[in-house]
């Protein structure tokens, strides 16, 4: 006898190019990929063999499609918000809808004389803007937006020193060493519901982070990741929460003078495993009072 504790189902990996056709400014060019995962009544199909109660799952690809040709929303999270609706909405046997949006980076491509062309694009990085968004039936949104794949470099301005050492630390303390890193960042909302612009606001924290990362005199990954997600949450009041992932993408300076040269800080090897990898997620302290009445 075994019981179904949790379950949930749906499709990923949906892959959508929507291009929107504007008669005066040229195209916008998006291509998401979407997971659809549904939470309800679905027991009787794990236990009972009774499909009656499955929406197919190639239904909600279908249905991906559907709203992505109707919908007027530009940022994922307006569109998974939709999309949620839509599914809760028309189907009473769900009870909660779980929808991620990535979004690949393509922007339009600037021609050498330095024109926008309105119809051309180059996907000009690897970075993946995404989107969590889950709604219980009798529920408000929960969402938790992000980017990952920001890959950066600091070459200069970089220490890691005084650190704890014990019988078996062989690193040296570095006072000019390359900071390369891979940025994963997820913030969550205040206030969910709220109306907020989740495309300028993508565009502002990424900038914010990426303005403190260059001029930032780090003494650690630690140290440069806390100074980001504070001027986060210290500039945009709508975030409640960010979570920050960034691996210390380690260069190794290559020893030269097995070659009769010397090495001035410039030639590196890059190493991709083992690396660092550094986790740290933020919050903005409660309220005064809030923390007074807890006393
Ligand atoms: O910025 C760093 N943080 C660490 O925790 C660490 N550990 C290490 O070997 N190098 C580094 N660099």
């Amino acid at each position: 006898m075994a019981t179904v504790a949790e379950n949930r189902y749906g499709k990923e990996g949906v892959r959508l190019v929507r291009v929107h056709r504007s008669p005066y400014n040229g195209n916008t060019f998006d291509e998401w990929t979407v997971r659809v995962l549904l939470e309800g009544d679905f027991d009787s199909s794990y236990t009972e063999a009774d499909n009656s109660k499955l929406l197919p799952t190639d239904t909600m690809k279908n249905t991906v499609y559907y709203l992505a040709q109707r919908t007027r929303a530009t940022a994922i999270e307006d569109f998974a918000k939709e999309l949620v609706d839509y599914l809760i909405k028309h189907h009473s046997q769900i009870s909660a809808v779980n929808v991620d949006v990535d979004r690949k980076s393509w922007t339009n491509i600037v021609t050498s004389n330095n024109v926008r062309h309105p119809t051309a694009f180059t996907q000009g990085s690897n970075e993946v803007q995404f989107t969590n968004v889950r709604r219980p039936r009798h529920g408000n949104f929960t969402i938790a937006s992000g980017l990952r794949d920001l890959k950066v470099m600091k070459t200069a301005d970089s220490n890691f020193v005084r650190f704890y050492r014990d019988k078996l630390t062989t690193l040296a303390d570095s006072t000019d060493r390359l900071f390369g890193t891979s940025v994963l960042a997820t913030w969550t909302f205040e206030d969910a519901s709220a109306i907020t612009d989740y495309e300028k606001t993508r565009q502002q924290i990424r900038s914010l982070m990426l303005d403190l990362f260059a001029a930032h005199q780090s003494e650690s990954v630690q140290h440069t990741l806390y100074a980001m997600g504070k001027l986060v949450l210290d500039s945009v009041k709508s975030v409640n929460k960010i979570q920050l992932t960034m691996p210390n993408l380690h260069c190794l300076p290559v020893d030269l003078s097995r070659f009769g040269e010397e090495n001035k800080n410039e030639i590196f090897m890059p190493i991709d495993e083992p690396h660092g990898y550094i986790q740290c997620a933020l919050t903005r302290p409660p309220p005064k009072a809030a923390l007074s009445s807890k006393l």
